[in-house]
């Protein structure tokens, strides 16, 4: 098995606190592989980690064998791991085609002479063009973003990260605010995306997760609590308690309200 990334005992610490607790695991190069757990669980913390956003207190990672750790996020971009954000990153006033290629040119590093006009790129033009055709958003080229419903707003969102040609994608909770058809259908834009491509996702809706999912890791309190494929995983009694007790929690909220 080739591993993408190779975990060992990372940890994020913010005082006392652990919000990544000695995490140890490994992503398979080609999964789809889903981080989950209840509020709290160390997702983000987990995410910003592997983008190279915060650095971690403790232990290592490996990308495809290679440390990483004390890597940058820029430098972690040009080493092909891209990501989404919850936050918007699209660029309202200008066009789908236009977003796509400055995100082309901003990850190889020719950031602001991206109005000298795509024609000078050859090779991000056509990076861009075959990631707005990777989420079905190719007829939309030529609109302008403001013109585009939530859910293909999330479907520019993920053509900007996949212009960068990544090896490793980083998904944060991309199915936020969609309706279910949406979540439905980004699905299988991501099930459709190239086997050789490694997917992290960060997800709370677990139709989604179970849906797309090869591999599932389950954080709880920051330590992981289980990893494997989503039967073994969904059968494991740790995880059960932890999930029960969370949506008791929930329910006990909503009564509440
Ligand atoms: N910058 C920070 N400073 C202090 N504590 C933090 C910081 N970031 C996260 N934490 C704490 O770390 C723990 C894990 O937070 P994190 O956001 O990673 O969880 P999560 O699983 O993504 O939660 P959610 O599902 O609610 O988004 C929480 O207790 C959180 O309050």
């Amino acid at each position: 098995m080739t591993a993408a990334l190779q975990v060992d005992g990372l940890t994020r610490a913010y005082g006392a606190l652990r919000a990544v607790d000695d995490v140890t695991l490994t992503v398979r190069a080609g999964a789809r592989h889903a981080l989950i757990g209840p509020n709290g669980a160390g997702k983000s913390t987990m995410f910003k980690l592997l983008s190279g956003e915060i650095r971690p207190t403790g232990g290592r990672i490996r990308y495809f064998g290679e440390d990483i750790t004390r890597r940058s996020q820029p430098r972690r971009a040009r080493m092909r791991i891209a990501q989404t954000y919850q936050h918007s990153s699209v660029f309202m006033p200008l066009t789908v085609a236009e977003n796509v290629a400055l995100a082309a040119q901003r990850v190889q590093g020719i950031g602001t002479v991206w109005w000298r006009g795509a024609g000078r790129y050859p090779d991000r033009t056509a990076a861009a063009r075959e990631a707005l055709a990777a989420v079905g958003l190719a007829e939309r080229s030529g609109d302008l973003v403001s013109s585009l419903s939530h859910g293909e707003r999330r479907q520019l969102e993920l053509a900007l990260a996949l212009a960068a040609r990544p090896r490793l994608l980083l998904l944060d909770e991309p199915t936020a605010g969609m309706s279910a058809t949406e979540s439905a259908d980004f699905v299988e834009l991501v099930k459709a995306l190239p086997d050789e491509l490694t997917v992290i996702i960060v997800e709370h809706d677990l139709d989604v997760v179970f849906s797309l999912a090869t591999d599932i890791s389950v954080l709880h309190h920051g330590r992981l609590l289980a990893t494997g494929a989503p039967a073994e995983v969904s059968a494991d009694p740790a995880v059960q308690d932890a999930y029960l007790s969370w949506s008791a929690t929930d329910d006990d909220l909503e009564e509440i309200e």
